[in-house]
């Protein structure tokens, strides 16, 4: 089973399972969400489900509006029954990295206003320990003005290496739907890091505005396997 395959059984099946009528739900960013979205499109059709859809990214409210689904925002629905969202990895406890597509803020902040955030990946997503399978680190979105010092503080505080994310059709750094960048923290592989305080000491330094670092906000990850099933993990 290809890898597109792999992400759209596990779109389908989480979209099958969480999504019901008369529901906000907030729609992530990244290749795994255009097939939920193609789902929630497909079931709107079919059986007349009804819901709002609530973006995370440029690219997700291209996809609402694409698909002629229902846009919503967080000044109407600033309590949403679930979102849909996927990762870079997701280790054993449910920590997440996000940004890789660099929504992590938006996607922070709907994943946050969700009674329930369901993650759908493909089987490369599925770690044991953070930075095992996903190697370009954890996304930092930051002021443009203050990612020096930001690079050098972070470096100071837990090692490893940090990289400004640089666009690729366009020269200089990539900006975010915020008009922030993106540090890409390579953190050192040895080092047993408690995510909680990692978290919570990233986001204290100013100019630091969200990280990549997804804890305990997962209910439940939804994994299409190479063999055509669909692993499931909760926390
Ligand atoms: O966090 C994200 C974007 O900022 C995406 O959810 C993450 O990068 C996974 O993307 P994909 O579904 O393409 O593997």
């Amino acid at each position: 089973m290809s890898l597109n395959e792999a992400k759209k059984i596990a779109a389908y099946r989480a979209v099958d399972e969480w999504v019901k009528t008369k529901t906000a739900v907030g729609i992530g960013s990244g290749s795994t969400v255009v097939f939920a979205v193609d789902r929630l499109a497909e079931r709107v059709k079919q059986e007349g489900l009804e819901v709002v859809c609530v973006p995370t990214s440029f690219q997700a409210r291209q996809l609402i509006v694409e698909n002629n689904l229902v846009l919503g925002d967080l000044d109407r629905y600033p309590k949403l029954d679930v979102a849909i969202d996927g990762a870079d990895e997701v280790d054993k406890d449910m920590v997440l990295i996000k940004g890789g597509g660099g929504c992590l803020l938006q996607e922070k902040i709907v994943a946050s206003c969700a009674e329930k955030l369901i993650i759908i990946a493909d089987y490369t997503k599925n770690s044991q320990k953070l930075g095992e399978q996903y190697k370009k680190g954890v996304p930092i979105e930051v002021v443009p003005m203050a990612y020096v010092p930001i690079r050098e503080k972070i470096q100071q505080l837990f090692g490893g290496e940090l990289k400004l994310r640089m666009a690729v059709a366009k020269a200089g750094p990539c900006v975010t739907d915020n008009g922030n960048f993106i540090l890409d923290w390579h953190f050192p592989q040895s080092a047993d890091f408690n995510w909680t305080e990692v978290n919570r000491d990233l986001l204290l330094i100013p100019g630091v505005v969200e990280t990549g670092l997804f804890v305990n906000m997962a209910t439940k990850a939804y994994f299409g396997m190479a063999d055509g099933s669909v692993k499931t993990q909760e926390k």
